[in-house]
């Protein structure tokens, strides 16, 4: 059965500095959901994503300056969300035109142009995370009218969500973590979006799959090197890639990749050193 696993990392002497690399390197491995501390870090990751963190898969661990006590434990309940939830998910709007606020948060007196509602019960995609925010302003500026998007690692369905509403025909939403696919279906209901479909799985699940005009992409640096062939394949000529889950620092091994597709880079946006790129295919009618 599915559960959740909550990792807390204790660092001495514990600075800003330090839990931002840890958070950064967790997000590599899979962890999806992050609280600061007063003496470190908490982490939350799905029970299929998890396996132990040592300083092989988790290089932070050997900084000498640092030292850390790891404990980890099972969540079972679905309940010790609703805590984390609450303490943690505000209400953000991104750039004065996407507020993203939970049914528990009171309702804004002015509308602005789009507003989605999450419960995102540990799922990724509140729209606090620096990715989910980059991805958020690159749909806020795209034409989405009539296209068929792929959201891969959909999280709460919160691009999904923001691409209907910007006028995406169809969306297919996949997620590896089962409970961030039920998620996604719970925040679909919420907004009363009827043209997203999901589905647990990965990049496998994309084989004979319709061509997509835009595909989304906010995993890590990793899943996105693996994937980005498999993505190609199911890209439209001309369509659109929107990356992001991954640094400046990734840039070139990610840019490497895309060129060998024949992806033309037309942007790259950066917020405290995450990034978001994004691509359009075969622009040259090749
Ligand atoms: C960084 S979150 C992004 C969530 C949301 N799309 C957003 O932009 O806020 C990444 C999501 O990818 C999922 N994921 C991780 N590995 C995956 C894979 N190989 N295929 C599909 N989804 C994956 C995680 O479960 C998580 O929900």
């Amino acid at each position: 059965m599915d559960y959740y696993i909550k990792t807390t990392i204790k660092i001495e002497p514990v600075d800003a500095i330090a839990r931002e690399i840890l958070i950064a390197q967790l997000s590599q491995l899979g962890y999806d959901s992050f609280m600061e501390t007063d003496s470190g870090v908490e982490a939350y990751i799905s029970s299929q994503q998890f396996s132990p963190i040592n300083p092989e898969n988790l290089p932070f661990l050997s900084s000498p300056q640092y030292r850390f006590s790891i404990s980890t434990e099972k969540l079972e309940e679905k309940n010790w969300n609703i805590e984390w939830e609450k303490n943690y998910f505000k209400p953000v709007i991104i750039d004065g035109q996407c507020l993203v606020r939970s049914t528990f948060h009171e309702a804004p007196s002015q509308k602005p142009p789009y507003e989605i509602l999450i419960n995102p019960q540990m799922s990724f995609g509140t729209g606090h995370h620096e990715t989910t925010t980059l991805m958020v302003r690159q749909l806020l500026k795209m034409e989405l009218k009539g296209m068929n998007v792929l959201d891969m690692g959909c999280g709460t369905a919160i691009l999904s969500i923001l691409a209907s509403l910007r006028g995406a025909s169809k969306i297919t939403a996949i997620d590896i973590d089962s409970w961030a696919t039920q998620n996604a279906i719970e925040n679909l209901k919420l907004n009363k979006i009827a043209n997203v479909v999901v589905e647990q799985g990965d990049a496998s699940c994309l084989n004979n799959k319709m061509p997509f005009n835009l595909i989304l992409a906010n995993i890590n640096r990793n899943i996105i090197l693996q994937d980005m062939p498999i993505y190609d394949k199911v890209l439209k000529n001309n369509g659109y890639v929107l990356l992001s889950g991954f640094f400046n620092s990734d840039f070139e091994q990610i840019n490497k990749v895309a060129k060998k597709l024949n992806w033309q880079h037309i942007s790259t946006k950066e917020q405290n050193n995450w990034i978001a790129l994004s691509y359009r295919k075969n622009i040259t009618g090749k």
